[in-house]
């Protein structure tokens, strides 16, 4: 990505009553000038004729509004035009606007300005991210509290102490130790440690803010005919799976995605568990169990009319709900393997509200939005675990030399996830994740 004056369309493709065209860069009140005739007052929308700057040619009248720089989203001159939403429109005052000086904008590269003219932080840049991509509630709440940097104070502020124990560290090769306080070096060690404590308990957060953006991954797992794809229809509330008598129906890994308390939750349907007639069959029971192997959670399903099979017991870890379906037809066993299982029948609908609410609790658990803030991205819990690591090494360290060393290791860790450290790897990962207009 270059410099220069970029527009795109922030609004979403396809006809609607209104689109939103914005600039950004030196040349916006030159190119706004170009269309519109004369520059609004900032922050006011006017109504303007857009005429094509060669042509002369009226494209369309649009609300116009006027953000000089710095006070704008990305910091620098900006603009935006609010057209009649029609593909001819905005394609007429896209080529306007080329003709002005303009140039369409990279996936972004509005945000990518905004973080380099001191705008944001990285981490509030992936809030904004997050925020356009949520799909719940849950998602929702965790993506604004990162884009308004919950992160970005969180880590601000271990930065601030760290650099205060470099300070301490360096004063402490500068002068003679007879000069400074006794006990400053164990000090500095000290509160090192205290500072990887917190790092530690902020990492040990079972992932609940990275499986809030990401999703639960809930598996489907049991004998053929036990009701696997009976249960995910009806938690879908829709016919994703086919569903009949002759076992060994599902092969492939069907998958639907449920809102379950504001929580996303990909359920997947799988192929019944048992030795399989063909190859097929086995490719679909080995898909089966891998899934139940990423899964966060195991719905384990067995037919109250059957025995339970020895291939499905072996399913029932820590991670693995038991559920009896085919109550209908024979009473759920009081345990299952060493669990009570939960009754349900799918013919009569019995149990099912109980099972949903169940589900619920257990994706709440495992990624409902928690008090504190969580970090949302394996590239934090990465750099935050290498700042820990120096930190440890710092309190082994015997030379000071070596201990400041360490904490200029562990500050350069955390200034990679906040991007205060300007790393262009890191900018290219994270920009790479917007849609083109942000
Ligand atoms: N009586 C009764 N029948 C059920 C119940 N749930 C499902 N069935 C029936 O059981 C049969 C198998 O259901 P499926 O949902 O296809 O079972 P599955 O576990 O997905 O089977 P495979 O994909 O072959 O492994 C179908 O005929 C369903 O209508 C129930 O609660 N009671
Ligand atoms: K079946
Ligand atoms: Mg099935």
């Amino acid at each position: 990505m270059t410099g220069g004056t970029i527009f795109a369309l922030a609004s979403g493709a396809g006809r609607a009553a209104v689109a939103v065209l914005r600039l950004s860069g030196p040349g916006t009140a030159a190119a706004v000038t170009a269309l519109a005739g004369r520059l609004p007052a900032p922050r006011l929308a006017s109504l303007r004729r857009l005429r094509h700057p060669e042509t002369g040619e009226v494209l369309d009248r649009a609300l116009v509004l006027w953000f000089p720089g710095p006070a704008s989203y990305t910091g620098e001159d900006s603009a935006e035009l609010h057209l009649h939403g029609g593909p001819a429109v905005i394609a007429g005052v896209a080529e306007a606007l080329v003709a002005a000086g303009a140039r369409p904008a990279e996936p972004g590269e509005f945000t990518r300005r905004a973080f380099v003219h001191g705008k944001l932080d990285l981490t509030a840049a992936e809030g904004i991210a997050d925020l356009i991509a949520a799909e719940t509630a849950g998602q929702r709440r965790q993506a604004l509290r990162q884009a308004e940097g919950a992160l970005a104070g969180l880590y601000d502020g271990w930065t601030r102490r760290l650099t205060g124990l470099l300070a301490r560290q360096e004063a402490f090769i500068e002068f003679e130790e007879e000069d400074l306080p006794a006990g400053l070096d164990d000090a500095v060690a000290g509160a090192a440690a205290a500072l990887r404590g917190e790092i530690l308990a902020h990492l040990a957060d079972a992932r609940r803010g990275e499986r809030l953006r990401e999703g639960v991954l809930v598996a489907i797992l049991g004998a053929p005919n036990a009701g696997k794809s009976s249960l995910l229809n009806a938690l879908a509330g829709r016919e994703a799976a086919i569903v009949s008598a002759r076992a060994g129906t599902t092969r492939d890994v069907v998958e639907v995605r449920l809102d379950l308390g504001g929580v996303p939750v990909t359920l997947a349907d799988t192929a019944g568990l048992r030795e399989a007639v063909d190859e097929i069959e086995a490719e679909g029971i080995r898909r089966a169990r891998r899934r139940a192997e990423e899964a966060d959670l195991v719905l384990v399903l067995f037919a109250a009319d059957e025995r339970p099979d020895a291939g499905t017991l072996g399913w029932l870890g820590p991670d693995a709900l038991v559920v009896a379906n085919k109550v209908d037809l024979a009473p759920a066993p009081a345990v299952i393997g060493d669990r009570a299982p939960l009754p349900l029948s799918l013919r009569t609908g019995e149990g099912l509200e109980a099972l949903r609410s169940r589900l619920i609790e257990e994706a709440v658990a495992r990624a409902g939005l928690a008090a504190e803030t969580s970090l949302t991205r394996p590239r934090h819990r990465a750099a935050l675990t290498e700042a820990v690591d120096w930190l440890a090494e710092l309190e082994a360290a015997p030379l000071p030399e070596l201990r400041a060393e360490a904490l200029r290791a562990a500050l350069r860790a955390i200034g990679r996830i906040t991007g205060r450290v300007g790393v262009e790897a890191v900018l290219d990962v994270v920009f790479g994740e917007f849609c083109i207009g942000k």
